[in-house]
């Protein structure tokens, strides 16, 4: 079966306030807070689960801080490993009309040890549940005695040596090294985080196809590049494929990339490829067309949603694959922010 096991290295308490609007400067004042333990790999785990896909979702956790798992959904797809440090803190302030501003608290550092203790782990997920994917999701902590940002060199070559295909959704410069390493299969980078990535501003699909065939060109297998109210894109050696849904409302979208990469991957290799694949020794087929729009489905989704907690899929309003056009505008031009 189509198995997937997601990282978060550097998981996060999420506090959402609805505020009227907000005004920088000011006093603000929410009328609504919601508050609950989160990350985007466990994000994509959650929505994978409820979508009755078997997956696991490998948390760094200090023991201080797991009482915040108490009254988390689904926390049979967890994988708990006790690390030194305190969680840290995402502000999300969401206003009426959908505007979205987010303040993202620095990742805890590790310890070598502890370091090591996640890695193993992960692997032992991704070897017990014969997974078609490791995906590694979100902000990249230090290392305490080195200062640089962890290591994942091992952690991909191990985990594609088991069979499993890497994705990773990050940002930054993390996103800038291994988005050109070789030695990822899949990113999933929004616009502006695929402009800074390839260092310039993209205006028009084709730009965005451009920028996903030099990514491809250093032995990535796919970009897979969402668009926010334009949808998303897959770019292949072979294949670019491009999608979108319309959300009936846009209430908060932080979580609609998360939601949207459950959705991919819950449709990317068929149990049927990943069957065959297993058999024969080789990497199952990929099946984009039906990936994406399940991707962008579930993205529209959680857009319309308060939090990044989907509790059903009933609502999802259905994606249509379009034909891809070089010369369209994108709705929102990709800006290089770091
Ligand atoms: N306003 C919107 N209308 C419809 N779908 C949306 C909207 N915003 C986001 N989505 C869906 O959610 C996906 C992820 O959103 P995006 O904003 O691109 O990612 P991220 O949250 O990672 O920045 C998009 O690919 C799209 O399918
Ligand atoms: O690890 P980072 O980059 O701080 O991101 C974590 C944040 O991203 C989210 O997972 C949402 O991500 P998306 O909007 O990309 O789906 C939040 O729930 C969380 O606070």
């Amino acid at each position: 079966m189509n198995a997937v096991v997601t990282l978060t290295p550097a998981p996060v308490l999420d506090r959402t306030y609805l505020a009227e609007d907000l005004t920088v400067g000011k006093v603000n004042r929410a009328y609504e807070v919601h508050e609950y333990m989160s990350g985007k790999g466990l994000n994509v785990a959650r929505t994978l689960h409820l979508s009755k896909h078997p997956v696991s979702a490998v948390l760094p956790i200090g023991m201080q801080d797991q009482y915040l798992l108490f009254s988390t959904p689904f926390p049979q797809i967890l994988r708990i490993m006790p690390v030194q440090g305190r969680v840290r803190v995402n502000t999300t302030v969401v206003e009426r009309g959908g505007r979205t501003t987010n303040i993202n608290q620095q990742a805890i550092p590790f310890t070598t040890e502890d370091w090591r203790n996640v890695v193993e782990t992960t692997l032992e997920q991704v070897s017990d549940m014969n997974a078609d994917w490791l995906v590694v999701s979100g902000m990249h902590p230090k290392m305490i005695d080195t200062g640089l940002p962890i290591d994942l060199s091992e952690l991909f070559s191990r985990a594609r040596d088991l069979g499993a295909r890497v994705g990773l959704d990050t940002s930054g410069p993390e996103l800038k090294h291994w988005g050109r390493s070789g030695e990822v299969n899949l990113i999933k980078p929004n616009a502006d985080e695929l402009a800074s990535l390839v260092g310039h501003e993209l205006h028009t699909l084709g730009d965005v196809i451009e920028a996903g065939r030099e990514l491809i060109s250093t032995g990535l297998e796919i970009a897979l590049v969402s668009l926010g109210p334009d949808g998303a894109i897959a770019i292949t050696a072979d294949d670019v494929v491009w999608a979108s849904a319309v959300a009936p409302e846009v209430i908060n979208t932080t979580g609609a990339g998360d939601a949207f990469l459950a959705g991919f991957l819950s449709q990317v290799v068929s149990p049927e490829a990943s069957a065959a694949g297993r058999e024969a020794g080789t990497l199952p087929a990929l099946s984009p067309e039906a990936a994406l729009t399940t991707g962008c489905s579930w993205g529209a989704l959680a857009v319309s949603l308060p939090t990044t907690l989907i509790s059903s899929f009933g609502d999802a309003p259905v994606a249509q694959l379009r034909e891809v056009d070089p010369n369209y505008a994108l709705l929102e031009k990709a800006t290089v922010r770091y």
